[in-house]
């Protein structure tokens, strides 16, 4: 049934997961909602969900109708795919709004597109949101994390609103006016690139159990669940033992026994690497990640080199679970760390100003990436980075110096009983790399002096020099 009024508070447009679970946590926050979504059929079957709680939460199938059903100056959330139907539907829903209402993109955009909207809509008197919105299903019905891009005037709209549903960490809501235009969605894909990364070191150190050490998905849920209570404890380690202990109805195997090791992706880890690639930036443990799911859907081929490579593997022994424990910390204090600095960087990029340690806040509930660490972040972010590096917080340096034998010991033994471990790999190759103080890159500029008379500084004397080389 579509009914029709004039006090909605909020409207949501986009009715399947994440806006249903958005608009019914507005409305058990006591907001009146105005749903819409391009199949009507969805807005009946939703209506019945918010029966009984605290808002009034009415459909319109009719874009005019919803637009209408929303108090000026409107405030109108949008959970679509963030690519082409996103510009239909500001098309669309443009002539219909006056000066001073909202459109928000709640959904995962590369935040390129949310410049190019937000720069469309200037001089219009429409305000254009990117909001990143993270914690899934769950997280967007009883609290996400949400990460807000746009104009002061936007965010005093939304603020109330987004912080009523907003994930709380100690009280604190999860939600955070980052900056202007796309750098609510740029900490979006940032935070996914993390996600990327924790969950391919995670997936490695799965395999290690399960393809050398010969356990089983149940023993490996323990230990997974073990970890649960250290300082590893997360959102990531607690779904990884909880689905690690799921069966099968079907087979009464292990869920995850019957799941062909073919990873999907949207998109959000590429962008993280494309942006931090143009910036200069390297993110490897998020690249290995994201090769990873790529090198995935080379199934055909991975099993056909499975009988035509000789894997040279060497005997070793097997690290103990305390020593993976330590890998996984080691590697995921690395992967933030290069996610903080690629932040860093395109807050310099783009003038944006981007408060770190207010990010690593907001990230400590309601979101994916949400665990015990983030705390730590923030607290050493709040503290000063020297250089820019999280890795040279104090704090963080402590829990290295503490964590890093045993990524050591992992690393060496997959290394030479031939398992894989791209994320774990890179994220000890970067440590390494900045631990050096004099690193290889003088042999690089050596190369290139020699074949393209690139010049090269020199330690001794200013300006630019070329090489006295053998020819
Ligand atoms: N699922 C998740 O965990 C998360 C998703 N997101 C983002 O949230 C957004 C929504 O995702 P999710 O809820 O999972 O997706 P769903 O597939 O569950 O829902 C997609 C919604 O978009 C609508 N839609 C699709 N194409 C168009 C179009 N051309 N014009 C108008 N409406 C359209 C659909 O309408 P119809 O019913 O008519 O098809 C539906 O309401 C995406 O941008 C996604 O990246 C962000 C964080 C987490
Ligand atoms: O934003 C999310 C979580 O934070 C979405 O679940 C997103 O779809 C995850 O990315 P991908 O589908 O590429 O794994």
């Amino acid at each position: 049934m579509v009914q029709q009024n004039t006090r909605a508070q909020i409207g949501v447009y986009g009715l399947g997961t994440m806006g249903s679970a958005l608009a019914l946590n507005l409305a058990d926050h006591g907001f009146d909602v105005a749903v819409s979504n391009r199949e009507a059929d969805w807005i009946d079957n939703f209506l019945p969900e918010a029966d009984g709680l605290a808002g009034t939460v009415t459909g319109h199938a009719d874009l005019a109708g919803f637009v209408q059903a929303i108090a000026a100056p409107r405030t109108i959330l949008f959970m679509i795919p963030s690519t082409k139907p996103m510009d239909q539907m500001i098309d669309a829903i443009k002539p219909l709004l006056s000066k001073g209402d909202t459109i928000i993109d709640g959904g995962n955009a590369d935040f390129n597109d949310t410049r190019r909207r937000s720069k469309a809509l200037d001089g219009t008197g429409i305000h254009f949101v990117g909001m990143g919105v993270s914690g899934g299903e769950e997280g967007a019905r009883h609290g996400p994390s949400m990460m807000v891009g746009g104009s002061k005037h936007a965010w005093a709209q939304l603020k109330p609103m987004a912080e009523a549903i907003a994930a709380t960490f100690q009280g604190d809501p999860c939600v955070a006016h980052l900056g202007p235009d796309g750098a609510g969605h740029f900490v979006k894909t940032v935070h996914n690139g993390i996600e990327y990364a924790d969950m391919q070191m995670i997936a490695e150190l799965y395999g290690l159990m399960r393809d050398k050490a010969g356990m089983d998905a149940g023993r490996i849920g323990q230990v997974f669940d073990g970890w649960r209570a250290g300082p590893l404890a997360s959102y990531l380690i607690e779904i990884t033992a909880t689905a690690l202990a799921s069966t099968d109805a079907a087979t009464g195997c292990p869920v995850v026994d019957v799941i062909r090791d073919q990873a999907g992706q949207k998109g959000t880890g590429r962008w993280t690497l494309i942006e931090a690639l143009n910036m200069g930036q390297s993110a490897s443990t998020i690249e290995a990640a994201v090769g990873a799911r790529g090198w995935s859907s080379e199934g055909d081929a991975r099993r056909a080199a499975q009988d035509l490579l000789d894997p040279a593997a060497q005997p070793a022994g097997m690290p103990d679970v305390d020593d993976m424990e330590n890998a996984l910390l080691a590697a995921r204090i690395l992967g933030h760390a290069q996610g903080f600095r690629v932040l860093s960087a395109a807050s310099q990029e783009f003038g944006w100003d981007l408060d770190l340690a207010r990010i690593a806040e907001i990230w400590r509930a309601g979101c994916i990436i949400r665990s015990a660490l983030l705390d730590e972040f923030a607290a050493a972010v709040r503290g000063g980075l020297p250089h820019g590096h999280l890795i040279l917080a104090p704090a963080m340096r402590k829990r290295l110096a503490e964590a890093l034998p045993g990524l050591r010991r992992v690393v060496a033994s997959a290394a030479l009983v031939g398992q894989p471990m791209p994320a774990l790999f890179a994220a000890l190759a970067w440590h390494d790399t900045m631990a050096l103080g004099r690193g290889t890159a003088n042999m690089i500029q050596a190369q290139r002096d020699y074949f393209g008379a690139h010049g090269f500084e020199r330690m001794d004397q200013d300006g630019v020099h070329h090489g006295d080389w053998l020819r």
